[in-house]
């Protein structure tokens, strides 16, 4: 098999999954790699191209539609992904062109498509051809080039009217790579200095405990102890989550919807407690146990649903209790690009209904005098600070513990904001 068009072909497969079929990335991914016998470079390569068609579609989508008179019929459509694969290459790849466009066309035969190599060939030297032009009048189409859906681009609009350039930019800028270094086994200053004397150049950030970030992302299996559990992947915005939880040795924390674990891994890095964590997707917690192996740490790992602890609450009350809800994910989607194009306008208020109805139950699961911390990676005040002050405005046992000076309802981290992932945090006490 030809292994350049070959990484061209699963792109084109992945953007087909993703955008006519609504899957998400995380699940298309490993069946491509497996579909197209991927190996590491490969997969690197196809991930490279889909994320970057992810970030700038409409103006791929504008291109494609300059150059057909009318849209591919449905049976040959995995070629219209195939050519918005080759138009990213053209743009914005370092490819060299006649590369990007022999091996996007060698591709379609892998899509048993050969048919249309001429006419894959045609559209991306036509791109190439009026490339000034083309470019010049897409400059001119703000919501082609800002990349984002128009309800969401609304929504950023009306609540961010300062910022929502930059997390608009930020959403579409590739992420870095953070760390959290387990601090049973070394101090943060003793990994970097471990990452240095592998070449690898890192940061670390005020505030942020046991974090690390990378200059340049890597293999995880080029970090220093990876699998003797010395080290995770983890944003530095969710590493504030067991930091602001604050366990304490020996007290019972609930993890409410812990999977795939990053965060019950943390809490358990940070002291000895006994950690639920709790997931409604079985499949998902085998990520927990996983996580927790690498990491020689121990969870009660449990299956369901945290609006009916009638299946698996055992009746005692919990210390603190970590709630990761559900949510739009608006706050990573330069780390899941796809996020913008499979969610709708109207998962908000369901998303919000639902977050209002865990959030309700885990109160009951909360000792008086308990902690709840309640988190999103969502961006949007419906989420967040709007969630966070009904629930006070319906639960007088509730008291609100400010995060910082003037702190009401909640602290909302931007996404690209010192760097980080889009967060949110607020912290709940229960009245003694
Ligand atoms: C934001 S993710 C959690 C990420 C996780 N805390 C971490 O740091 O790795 C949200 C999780 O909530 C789970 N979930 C969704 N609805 C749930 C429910 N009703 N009860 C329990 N878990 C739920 C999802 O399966 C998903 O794993």
């Amino acid at each position: 098999m030809n292994n350049a068009a070959t990484a061209r072909a699963a792109a084109a497969f992945c953007l087909q999954q993703v955008l006519q079929h609504e899957r998400s990335l995380n699940q298309v991914m490993p069946e491509a790699q497996q579909k197209f016998s991927l190996s590491a470079g490969d997969k690197a390569f196809t991930q490279a191209i889909v994320f970057g068609v992810l970030r700038d579609l409409p103006a791929l989508e504008w291109l494609v539609q300059q150059a057909l008179d009318k849209p591919l019929r449905s049976k040959l459509r995995v070629i219209h992904y195939l050519i918005l694969v080759g138009l990213q290459q053209l743009r914005s790849m370092r490819t060299a062109s006649h590369a990007a466009i022999a091996e996007t066309v060698n591709a379609c035969a892998l899509l048993r498509q050969k048919a249309l190599k001429g006419l894959v060939n045609a559209v991306l030297r036509n791109y190439q051809r009026q490339q000034e032009s083309l470019e010049a009048q897409l400059a001119s189409l703000p919501d082609k080039i800002l990349g984002h859906p128009g309800w969401l681009l609304r929504r950023l609009k009306e609540t961010y009217p300062e910022y929502w350039p930059a997390i608009v930019a930020a959403n579409n800028t590739q992420a870095p790579m953070w760390l959290r270094v387990n601090i049973r086994h070394h101090s943060v200053a003793e990994y970097a200095h471990l990452l240095q004397q592998q070449g690898l150049e890192s940061t670390t950030q005020p505030g942020l405990e046991q974090a690390i970030c990378l200059q340049h992302p890597v293999d995880v299996h080029s970090l220093p102890g990876f699998s003797e559990g010395w080290v995770s992947v983890q944003d530095g915005a969710a590493q504030y989550a067991a930091q602001l939880l604050n366990a304490q040795p020996g007290e019972r924390i609930l993890d409410a919807c812990a999977a795939p674990g990053g965060k019950t891994a943390h809490i358990l890095e940070r002291c000895d407690c006994q950690v639920s964590a709790l997931d409604i997707d079985a499949t998902r917690l085998t990520r927990v146990e996983e996580n927790l192996q690498r990491l020689q740490l121990h969870a009660n790992c449990q299956q369901g649903d945290a609006a009916n602890p009638d299946t698996w609450w055992d009746g005692q009350q919990f210390d603190r209790i970590l709630l990761d809800a559900p949510c739009s994910a608006t706050g990573v989607i330069r780390r899941h690009p796809d996020i913008k194009w499979l969610r709708r306008d109207s998962d908000i208020d369901q998303l919000t209904e639902l977050q209002a109805q865990i959030l309700a139950c885990q109160w009951q699961l909360l000792k008086p005098g308990g902690t709840l911390l309640y988190a999103t990676c969502s961006v949007l005040p419906q989420e967040n600070h709007q969630q966070v002050a009904a629930f006070l405005a319906s639960h007088p046992d509730a008291y609100y513990d400010p995060l910082y000076a003037d702190d009401e309802s909640g602290w909302q981290l931007r996404p690209g904001q010192n760097n980080l992932d889009g967060f949110f945090y607020a912290r709940l006490q229960k009245q003694e």
